[in-house]
């Protein structure tokens, strides 16, 4: 049996769709309308394409929408000094600095430094904490974890009661937030990582499999338990000799094609969790601007 492959370009058309309505809503109501500000500095590549995104779909959605690239040689002073401006203007709802930065500039000072109402990211200790202690209605939710969770959601509904999901990673921006969604849906949970031992046994006991390690197609199909939920974060570029000279290609943390002959669903690389963050993007500044304006927070789930 070949698994359902989750459609998640498809799905953040959902995600979009919602956040524009509630975008056109928001606007007359608010006199003005939700505002982006995404923040890059240096030229990595890959970082300019994920920004690049971020800002045409923020303007697709009648958002305010400011991107600030700054050069590599920022100082940290600078990176904050700007933070606190934006911080300070009131038609900015949200605030996005692209990571990694440079290794001059200390992150956590940064992500400290953005206003926890305008941290569509969820990276700021106050959302992580109200992640943490399961105060979701307050918290911004971090956009990749949020949308892998609507990915699960799409095929076994809201509830995880009884599943036994793992989670292979545990860094702060996705393995971490992505746990803690899980247990909050009733899920027992199991956080894996590089000194975790026997991996493909840990693996092969989960209903839920979320993949968020950076190792091209590291997971194998007989890791896969047999009718499981595999969900790949992973955004690995390899060579593709086979395209020709030079040429590369996207593959997730999943061994794909092995996967699906084993798994009920599974999400593809590229066109499923990548998508879907940039999506929860759009809809976290939603939120965020709602909250802001004491709104009733809008839904955007499944
Ligand atoms: N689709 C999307 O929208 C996004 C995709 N990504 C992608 O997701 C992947 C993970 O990103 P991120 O969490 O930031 O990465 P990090 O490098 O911060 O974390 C990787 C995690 O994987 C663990 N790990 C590394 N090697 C192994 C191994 N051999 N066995 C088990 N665990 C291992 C590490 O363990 P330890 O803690 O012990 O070092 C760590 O916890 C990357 O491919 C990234 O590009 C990231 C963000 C968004
Ligand atoms: N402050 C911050 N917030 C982030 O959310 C953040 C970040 N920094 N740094 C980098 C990672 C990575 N990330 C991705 C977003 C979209 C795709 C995406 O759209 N991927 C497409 C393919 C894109 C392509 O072809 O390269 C897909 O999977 O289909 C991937 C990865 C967000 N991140
Ligand atoms: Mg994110």
């Amino acid at each position: 049996m070949a698994a359902e492959i989750i459609d998640g370009k498809a799905i953040a058309q959902t995600v979009l769709a919602k956040a524009r309505a509630a975008a056109s809503a928001f606007t007359p109501r608010a006199g003005r309308p939700p505002g982006l500000a995404v923040v890059l500095v240096g030229e990595d590549p890959a970082s300019q394409v994920y920004v690049r995104n971020k800002s045409r779909e923020a303007e697709a959605a009648g958002f305010r929408s400011e991107q600030h690239n700054l050069p590599v040689t920022t100082t940290e002073a600078e990176l904050l000094a700007l933070v606190a401006r934006l911080n300070a203007d009131p038609g900015i709802d949200g605030i996005l600095v692209q990571l990694p930065l440079p290794r001059t500039i200390d992150t956590d000072r940064v992500l400290m430094a953005v206003d926890p109402a305008k941290d569509v990211d969820g990276f700021h200790p106050v959302n992580v904490g109200l992640l943490g202690s399961g105060a979701t209605a307050r918290a911004l939710v971090p956009c990749t974890p949020a949308g892998s969770l609507i990915l699960i959601e799409s095929v076994l509904g809201p509830s995880l009661a009884g599943k036994q999901a793992v989670v292979v990673g545990r860094s702060n921006i996705v393995g971490k937030p992505i746990a803690q969604l899980l247990l909050q849906r009733d899920a027992t949970v199991t956080i894996a990582h590089s000194k975790t031992a026997d991996l493909a046994a840990v693996c092969r006991r989960a209903d839920v499999l979320v993949a968020a390690v950076g190792r091209p197609e590291m997971i194998r199909g007989d890791w896969i338990r047999p009718g499981a939920v595999v969900v790949d974060v992973g955004i690995n570029r390899i060579p593709a000799p086979e395209r020709g000279e030079g040429r590369t290609r996207l593959v997730g943390d999943v061994a794909t094609r092995e996967a699906a002959e084993i798994a009920r669903a599974i999400t593809p690389v590229p066109g499923g969790v990548g998508p879907m963050t940039i999506a929860l993007l759009m809809a976290n500044t939603v939120t965020a601007a709602h909250l802001r304006e004491g709104l009733p927070r809008p839904v955007f789930g499944a």
